[in-house]
Protein backbone atom coordinates (compact mmCIF):
# COMPACT_ATOMS: atom_id res chain seq x y z
CA UNK A 1 0.00 0.00 0.00
CA UNK A 2 1.27 3.77 -1.03
CA UNK A 3 -0.23 6.88 -0.21
CA UNK A 4 0.28 9.23 -2.94
CA UNK A 5 -0.63 12.83 -1.79
CA UNK A 6 -0.79 16.23 -4.71
CA UNK A 7 -1.53 19.76 -4.13
CA UNK A 8 -2.13 22.35 -6.93
CA UNK A 9 -4.95 24.62 -7.98
CA UNK A 10 -7.68 24.27 -10.02
CA UNK A 11 -9.18 26.02 -13.35
CA UNK A 12 -10.40 28.58 -11.16
CA UNK A 13 -6.85 29.22 -9.24
CA UNK A 14 -8.79 27.60 -5.69
CA UNK A 15 -6.12 25.49 -3.91
CA UNK A 16 -6.84 21.89 -3.78
CA UNK A 17 -5.49 18.71 -2.19
CA UNK A 18 -5.80 15.31 -2.78
CA UNK A 19 -4.43 11.90 -2.01
CA UNK A 20 -4.74 8.01 -3.67
CA UNK A 21 -3.78 5.33 -1.87
CA UNK A 22 -2.55 2.74 -4.48
CA UNK A 23 -3.12 -1.08 -3.45
CA UNK A 24 -0.97 -3.93 -5.01
CA UNK A 25 -2.96 -7.07 -5.78
CA UNK A 26 -1.51 -9.26 -4.16
CA UNK A 27 -2.97 -7.30 -1.02
CA UNK A 28 -6.38 -7.01 -2.33
CA UNK A 29 -6.39 -10.70 -3.01
CA UNK A 30 -5.88 -11.14 0.86
CA UNK A 31 -9.17 -9.68 1.33
CA UNK A 32 -11.50 -12.72 -0.07
CA UNK A 33 -13.57 -13.89 2.98
CA UNK A 34 -17.10 -12.85 4.64
CA UNK A 35 -15.12 -10.48 7.03
CA UNK A 36 -13.18 -8.95 4.77
CA UNK A 37 -14.45 -8.63 1.33
CA UNK A 38 -12.06 -6.22 -1.35
CA UNK A 39 -13.08 -6.09 -4.85
CA UNK A 40 -11.50 -4.72 -7.98
CA UNK A 41 -13.87 -2.56 -10.11
CA UNK A 42 -12.41 -0.79 -13.57
CA UNK A 43 -8.98 -0.49 -11.64
CA UNK A 44 -10.33 0.50 -8.40
CA UNK A 45 -10.62 -1.17 -4.87
CA UNK A 46 -13.43 -1.22 -3.37
CA UNK A 47 -14.01 -2.52 0.36
CA UNK A 48 -17.61 -3.67 0.27
CA UNK A 49 -17.08 -5.77 3.94
CA UNK A 50 -20.13 -3.59 5.48
CA UNK A 51 -21.72 -4.02 2.01
CA UNK A 52 -22.34 -7.77 2.07
CA UNK A 53 -25.61 -7.98 3.92
CA UNK A 54 -27.08 -5.25 1.67
CA UNK A 55 -26.62 -5.91 -1.58
CA UNK A 56 -29.71 -6.62 -3.88
CA UNK A 57 -27.87 -8.68 -5.97
CA UNK A 58 -27.10 -11.31 -2.50
CA UNK A 59 -23.91 -11.94 -0.88
CA UNK A 60 -23.18 -15.12 -2.73
CA UNK A 61 -22.17 -13.61 -6.17
CA UNK A 62 -19.97 -10.65 -4.20
CA UNK A 63 -18.16 -13.60 -2.20
CA UNK A 64 -17.21 -15.37 -5.41
CA UNK A 65 -15.73 -12.13 -6.66
CA UNK A 66 -13.99 -11.36 -3.39
CA UNK A 67 -10.55 -10.59 -3.39
CA UNK A 68 -10.01 -10.29 -7.52
CA UNK A 69 -11.37 -8.34 -10.45
CA UNK A 70 -14.98 -7.84 -10.74
CA UNK A 71 -14.82 -5.43 -13.40
CA UNK A 72 -16.56 -7.80 -15.95
CA UNK A 73 -19.53 -9.47 -13.15
CA UNK A 74 -20.35 -6.07 -12.03
CA UNK A 75 -20.94 -4.74 -15.90
CA UNK A 76 -22.43 -8.33 -16.93
CA UNK A 77 -25.69 -7.20 -14.47
CA UNK A 78 -26.06 -3.96 -16.05
CA UNK A 79 -26.14 -2.04 -12.97
CA UNK A 80 -28.31 1.11 -13.07
CA UNK A 81 -26.59 4.45 -12.16
CA UNK A 82 -27.61 4.42 -8.99
CA UNK A 83 -25.72 1.44 -8.36
CA UNK A 84 -22.66 2.91 -10.11
CA UNK A 85 -23.03 6.21 -7.69
CA UNK A 86 -23.19 3.61 -4.67
CA UNK A 87 -19.43 2.30 -5.86
CA UNK A 88 -17.70 5.84 -4.27
CA UNK A 89 -19.11 4.99 -0.63
CA UNK A 90 -17.12 2.05 -0.61
CA UNK A 91 -13.86 3.06 -2.68
CA UNK A 92 -10.49 2.54 -0.75
CA UNK A 93 -8.03 3.58 -3.48
CA UNK A 94 -6.59 2.56 -6.96
CA UNK A 95 -4.86 -0.77 -8.36
CA UNK A 96 -1.03 0.11 -7.90
CA UNK A 97 -0.41 1.37 -11.42
CA UNK A 98 2.73 -1.64 -11.78
CA UNK A 99 -0.77 -4.06 -11.82
CA UNK A 100 -2.51 -2.25 -14.58
CA UNK A 101 -2.01 -2.82 -18.33
CA UNK A 102 -3.52 -0.12 -20.94
CA UNK A 103 -6.16 -2.19 -22.93
CA UNK A 104 -6.82 -1.49 -26.93
CA UNK A 105 -9.74 0.80 -25.01
CA UNK A 106 -7.06 3.24 -24.29
CA UNK A 107 -8.06 2.60 -20.17
CA UNK A 108 -5.78 1.18 -17.98
CA UNK A 109 -7.34 -2.50 -16.24
CA UNK A 110 -5.77 -5.33 -14.44
CA UNK A 111 -4.43 -8.51 -16.16
CA UNK A 112 -7.79 -9.75 -15.97
CA UNK A 113 -10.14 -7.90 -17.09
CA UNK A 114 -7.98 -6.36 -19.89
CA UNK A 115 -7.12 -10.37 -20.97
CA UNK A 116 -11.12 -10.63 -21.00
CA UNK A 117 -12.07 -7.64 -22.83
CA UNK A 118 -9.55 -8.17 -25.75
CA UNK A 119 -11.38 -11.56 -25.92
CA UNK A 120 -15.00 -9.75 -25.66
CA UNK A 121 -13.76 -6.99 -28.28
CA UNK A 122 -12.16 -9.94 -30.72
CA UNK A 123 -15.58 -12.03 -30.58
CA UNK A 124 -17.40 -9.32 -31.34
CA UNK A 125 -15.56 -7.85 -34.17
CA UNK A 126 -15.36 -11.30 -35.79
CA UNK A 127 -19.00 -11.21 -35.68
CA UNK A 128 -19.55 -8.03 -37.38
CA UNK A 129 -17.23 -9.37 -40.14
CA UNK A 130 -18.85 -12.94 -40.44
CA UNK A 131 -21.97 -10.76 -40.61
CA UNK A 132 -20.76 -8.08 -42.80
CA UNK A 133 -19.61 -11.32 -45.21
CA UNK A 134 -22.95 -12.69 -45.46
CA UNK A 135 -24.42 -9.20 -46.23
CA UNK A 136 -21.88 -9.03 -49.21
CA UNK A 137 -22.54 -12.25 -50.58
C1 LIG B 1 -19.59 -2.54 -4.80
C2 LIG B 1 -20.04 -3.20 -5.84
C3 LIG B 1 -21.50 -3.36 -6.15
C4 LIG B 1 -22.54 -2.51 -5.91
C5 LIG B 1 -22.48 -1.11 -5.28
C6 LIG B 1 -23.75 -3.17 -6.40
C7 LIG B 1 -25.02 -2.64 -6.31
C8 LIG B 1 -26.16 -3.25 -6.77
C9 LIG B 1 -27.48 -2.65 -6.78
C10 LIG B 1 -27.83 -1.25 -6.27
C11 LIG B 1 -28.33 -3.56 -7.32
C12 LIG B 1 -29.84 -3.38 -7.60
C13 LIG B 1 -30.07 -3.21 -9.09
C14 LIG B 1 -29.39 -1.97 -9.67
O1 LIG B 1 -29.61 -0.86 -9.12
O2 LIG B 1 -28.63 -2.13 -10.64
C15 LIG B 1 -27.54 -4.74 -7.63
C16 LIG B 1 -28.07 -5.90 -8.17
C17 LIG B 1 -27.32 -7.00 -8.53
N1 LIG B 1 -25.96 -7.11 -8.47
FE1 LIG B 1 -24.68 -5.76 -7.68
N2 LIG B 1 -23.42 -4.40 -6.90
C18 LIG B 1 -22.05 -4.54 -6.78
C19 LIG B 1 -21.29 -5.61 -7.19
C20 LIG B 1 -21.77 -6.71 -7.81
C21 LIG B 1 -20.96 -7.80 -8.32
C22 LIG B 1 -19.42 -7.87 -8.24
C23 LIG B 1 -21.78 -8.69 -8.86
C24 LIG B 1 -21.30 -9.96 -9.47
C25 LIG B 1 -21.94 -10.76 -10.23
C26 LIG B 1 -23.15 -8.19 -8.72
C27 LIG B 1 -24.31 -8.83 -9.11
C28 LIG B 1 -25.59 -8.34 -8.97
C29 LIG B 1 -26.79 -9.09 -9.33
C30 LIG B 1 -26.83 -10.50 -9.90
C31 LIG B 1 -27.86 -8.23 -9.06
C32 LIG B 1 -29.33 -8.56 -9.22
C33 LIG B 1 -29.83 -8.07 -10.56
C34 LIG B 1 -31.31 -8.30 -10.66
O3 LIG B 1 -31.89 -9.01 -9.84
O4 LIG B 1 -31.88 -7.72 -11.59
N3 LIG B 1 -23.10 -6.97 -8.08
N4 LIG B 1 -26.24 -4.54 -7.29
Amino acid sequence: MATVEASGSDEKGRDVETSVTYYRLEEVAKRNSPKEIWLVIHGRVYDVTRFLNEHPGGEEVLLEQAGGDATESFEDVGHSSDAREMLKQYYIGDVHPNDLKPGSDGKYSTDKSFGEMTFAITGFDLFLFFKEVRLSL
